[in-house]
């Protein structure tokens, strides 16, 4: 029997947890969100990022700036937001336009707002096993594993994809919680034979459906980070979900799986974030 990972139902919990918590701070907790041009994708991940703050109880500050926004333009706006006291977080949608240097603009950000986790002070943090904030999407998936009672320490696990946001700090994670980690990308040889190995198989490789039954070992535990709109326009995920559900011993659904515990992270690095202010201002 293949358990379905409800990271839907996981991630209602998580922000029903953290409704509760904020609902007892003497102040609100506040998360500017900076989105730089009109990528309908994004637009849906802003308004469910906003949604889900009102939820909680979060104050969401959306700033939608033209495609014609110059990287100085979008830098002076970051460091108005660093200097504000009334902000605690502070998440630039990405990708940006390609006039901007996404990294330039990461680095602007105060490494005590990025709620996000991709400055370089807080990758550092991460693995140094320093306190910083850690990206949502990795913090999402370890959660999803603890909360469904996924075993991670001595696991073999294989990560497919070695991106800044999601492969590299994933394997971070899992080294962090005592797995052994592989970590798999276009240039690996023999990429079924390797993922066969895994206990739970991580798959962040931006290509719809591209994973099906023969990199999976029966009974692995499946990762779906992945999310596209395919030409028929349904959202599906990295993996063959049809394929794979049938040899995997749990696998996460797309939509309902990695991408609603992303916002659910980001709602608590968001409290995290108002914490450690309120602790700096005392
Ligand atoms: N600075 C920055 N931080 C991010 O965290 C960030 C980003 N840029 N750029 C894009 C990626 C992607 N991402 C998602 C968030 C929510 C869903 C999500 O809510 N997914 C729903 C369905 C969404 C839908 O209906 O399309 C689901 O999987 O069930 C998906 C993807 C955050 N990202």
């Amino acid at each position: 029997m293949t358990v379905l990972i409800n990271g839907k139902a996981i991630a209602a919990t998580i922000k029903e947890e953290l409704k509760a918590q904020l609902s007892a701070r003497p102040r609100v907790a506040t998360l500017a969100v900076i989105l730089v041009g009109n990528d309908p994708a994004s637009s849906i991940y802003v308004n469910n990022k906003h949604r889900a703050c009102e939820y909680v109880g979060i104050r969401s500050l959306v700033m939608t700036l033209p495609d014609s926004t110059s990287q100085a333009e979008l830098l002076k706006h970051i460091e108005t937001l660093n200097q504000r006291d009334d902000v605690d977080g502070i998440l630039v949608q990405l990708p940006l336009p390609a006039a901007i240097d996404s990294q330039a603009v990461i680095q602007a950000i105060s490494p005590d707002k990025d709620v996000d986790g991709f400055h370089p002070q807080n990758v550092g943090a991460l693995s140094m096993n320093h306190t910083g904030f850690l990206p949502c999407t990795p913090a999402g998936i370890i959660e999803l594993l603890k909360r469904s009672h996924i075993e991670i320490a001595g696991k073999e696990c294989v990560v497919l994809g070695r991106s800044n946001i999601v492969g590299k700090p994933v394997a971070q994670l899992l080294l962090r919680e005592n797995a052994t980690v592989t970590i798999c990308h276009s240039q690996t040889k023999n990429l079924p034979h390797i993922c066969q190995r895994a206990d739970i198989l991580i798959v962040a490789i931006g290509k719809p459906r591209a994973i099906d039954s023969r990199y999976v070992k029966p009974g692995a535990v499946v990762i779906d980070v992945g999310i596209h709109r395919d030409s028929a326009g349904l959202i599906c995920g990295d993996v063959d979900f049809n394929a794979v559900q049938a040899i995997a011993g749990a696998i996460t659904p797309v939509p309902g799986g990695v991408g609603p515990m992303t916002i659910a992270m980001l709602m608590q690095n968001c409290l995290i974030a108002a914490d450690r202010h309120a602790l700096r201002a005392s």
